[in-house]
Formats: structure tokens, sequence, C-alpha cells
């Protein structure tokens, strides 16, 4: 079976000669909810664009079930495409809004008319179909577009930041509801997104971007607890990065000589005895315990810390530490925990367990 999406080496490269997306690599099966997450201008809305069609292809290949569609225009491809501004016609109802990508396909007025309702039955839109989108609310004008954009039966829906214009509570809902109608309907949803709780959500796979490139694509559990490199290290979830030397790899265990000690982790990707290497460890990897009155904390992975700083977000404590020399430490944990006995400025010493902690290569 071909992949349902398929991009083989892709690249664009403006008319202003810098290169916006650089070999993109990606196969996506059918039904899988994949984000494209990274930040601003890394090139996630040119790669969806591409997809869709709204923007020529400098190098590569992009096939959608197995058929090489770089030269299709975007109407005759098998996706349609939600925008973060909805796009749509303030003056026509909602059914007429709805019921367009068919007009314009010049499907029969019976026909038309059938998948019409069907669609804005599943989306809870009958009750308004008659009245204009720009006297409604943004989660009901967010409804409308994807009712618009699943009309026309697409193998992929593409989702350029489509939550991006909703208020924080309306969008938790929504996402929710978006997540449940792509896994009824079965259908394979390309999200472009720069919220990572949002990418961490929702998708099954996350393309994280930087500056045009692929840094990794991932599961998100595996995104979060194992980074391929420093830029998803320090852009997903709260890491702390301890750069050394990688001094001996065996087990399926490393380890990696920093000016703080020698510590253990699990080596993600090709790293030579000697490379310059970075231990990572999730904030809610590390365990803390007070320095004085007897107690003393694990042993190899350890480090002794100052707090600097503690937030208490719901039921969850945000510390940050710092090391002498520098060295700052980000580490969470449960209230129930951290609740008494550890208020800023205390000394502390932290450990990890060295299976949570991933060592990644750093370019010398
Ligand atoms: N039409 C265009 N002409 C020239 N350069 C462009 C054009 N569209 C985008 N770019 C540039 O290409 C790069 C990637 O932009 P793109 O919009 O794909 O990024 P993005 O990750 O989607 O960002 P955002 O989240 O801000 O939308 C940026 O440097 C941007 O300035």
């Amino acid at each position: 079976m071909p992949h349902d999406l398929e991009l083989i080496g892709v690249g664009k490269t403006y008319d202003n000669g810098a290169p916006a997306v650089i070999d993109f690599n990606l196969n996506v099966e059918k039904g899988e909810f994949i984000a494209f997450l990274g930040p601003s201008g890394c090139g996630k809305s040119t790669t969806l664009r591409m997809i869709a069609g709204f923007e020529d292809i400098t190098i590569g290949d992009i096939f959608i079930k197995g058929k090489r569609i770089n030269d299709l225009p975007p109407e005759r491809r098998p996706t349609s495409m939600i925008f973060q501004s909805y796009a749509l016609f303030p003056h026509m109802s909602v059914r007429r809004n709805v019921g367009y990508g068919l007009d314009v396909k010049g499907m029969a007025k019976r026909e038309r008319d059938a998948k019409v309702e069907r669609i804005l039955d599943t989306l809870g839109l009958t009750d308004i179909a008659d009245q204009r989108p720009d006297r409604l609310s943004g989660g009901q004008r967010q409804r409308i577009a994807l009712a618009r954009g699943l009309v026309v039966e697409p193998d992929i829906l593409l989702l350029d930041e489509p939550l991006g214009a909703l208020d924080a509570n309306l969008r938790k809902a929504i996402q929710a509801e978006l997540k449940l109608l792509q896994i009824n309907l079965g259908i394979t949803f390309i999200f472009v997104t720069h919220a990572q709780s949002e990418a961490l959500t929702m998708s099954d796979r996350i393309v994280v971007m930087s500056n045009g490139r692929i840094e990794q694509i991932s599961t998100p559990r595996d995104l979060y607890t194992r980074p391929k490199s420093r830029f998803v290290a320090q852009f997903i979830g709260r890491n702390t990065i301890l750069p050394g030397t990688l001094t001996a790899a065996n087990d399926g265990f490393g380890e990696v000589q920093t000016t703080h000690g020698r510590f253990r982790g699990v080596p993600e990707g090709k790293i030579a005895p000697g490379a310059a290497a970075a231990l990572v460890v999730p904030a809610e990897a590390f365990t803390m315990l007070p320095i004085g009155g007897g107690a003393s904390a694990g042993v190899g992975n350890t480090l002794d810390a100052r707090i600097e700083s503690r937030d208490v977000v719901g039921p969850i404590i945000r510390f940050q530490l710092l090391v002498e020399g520098g060295q700052s430490v980000a580490l969470e944990g449960h209230m129930e925990h951290y609740a008494n006995g550890f208020p800023a400025g205390s000394p502390v010493r932290v450990s990890w367990d060295a299976a949570k902690a991933t060592i990644i290569p750093v370019a010398a």
C-alpha cells in the first residue's frame, strides 16, 4: 500500500533566494494526525502550501496515495485546506459557504445538498445553517470552515493554525472535538501550529522544524522524553542541558563528562566517544532532597544546587535551581513532595534515573 502522503527531498526557495524549506522527507499513513511544529518562520506553512498546491515546489516530489502531485493545481488535489482566518464568504449563508467547494466541482444539486446536510449535522451546524458567518462566534466560524473543508471528502485535510484565532478555553474544547472528528472520519490531518501543547495533545506524530529543516519526527511522548537535538531539547518541555564530552557507551547507556561530574544517560543516535555531547534531563525526571539535616540523595547522577525560584502551577511546583558555576536546572514535581521545606535560597541535592536522561550530539 502506498503511503497516504509522501514528501521526498522537498525544498522551497522563494524568488528572493532565501531557502524556506530544505530537504523535507516524510511518510504519512492513512488516518494519521501529524503536526508541523516550530517557531515562526521555520517553514511550516510553506510546506503545507506546497502539499495543497498553493506554492510551487522548488525541488523534490510529493506523492498522495502513490501518485505524484507536483504539477496538479490545488483543485485537482485530494486535499482541503483550512486557514487561520477561515476565509469564509461573509454574505453567504453557512449552508452556501459549506456547499461552495461542491459547486465549484459542478456537483449536481441533489448530491450536493445531501452532502452539505450530512456534514452540517456532523459538526452540529444545522441550527445555524441559514445564518451568515459574520454574525457568528469564532468557534462557530471555525466549525463552518472545517465543514467546508470536509464536505469535499478530501483524503488529506491541511490545517494552518486553525485554532489561532480562538481564545484559550474555546481552543481547548475545539482541540478535543477536532481530534474526535479526525478519529471518527479516519481522514489524514496535517496540522500546522507553533503551540507545542496543541501539537502534543492532538498528534500521532510531530514534525519539529527549525530554519526550514526537520529537526525530529516523533510521537509526542518520544519528543518529550527523547529529544534528538539541542533545538528540540530547548523547544519542547523544560529540559536541563548539561554539555560535555561522551566518554563511554555500552549496554545502551553512555557517560558524559561535564564540568560538574560524569553522568549516565541513553544516547540518541550515533555519537563517537570523545565527541561533544550533552546530557538532557526532563524537569520531571529529577528528585530533590534538602542538603543538611542528614539527608543525602542517590549515587552517581547527582548535582548539588540552590533553589533560585519556585512557582506553583496548579498541583505542580516548578523550580529553577542554580549549580555553582552557573549551570541552571529546571525541576518540577508534585505539590505533595515539595510543598514544605523547599524555600527559595535553600541548598538541595538533585538526582535522576539514568534511563530518563538522553545524551544528544552537539555540533562543534
Ligand atoms: N511569499 C513569500 N515570499 C518570500 N518569502 C516568504 C514567502 N512566504 C514565506 N516566506 C519566508 O519563508 C520562510 C518560511 O515561512 P513560513 O510562513 O513557511 O513559516 P512558518 O513556520 O509557517 O511561520 P509562521 O508560523 O509565522 O506562519 C520565512 O523566512 C518567510 O519569511
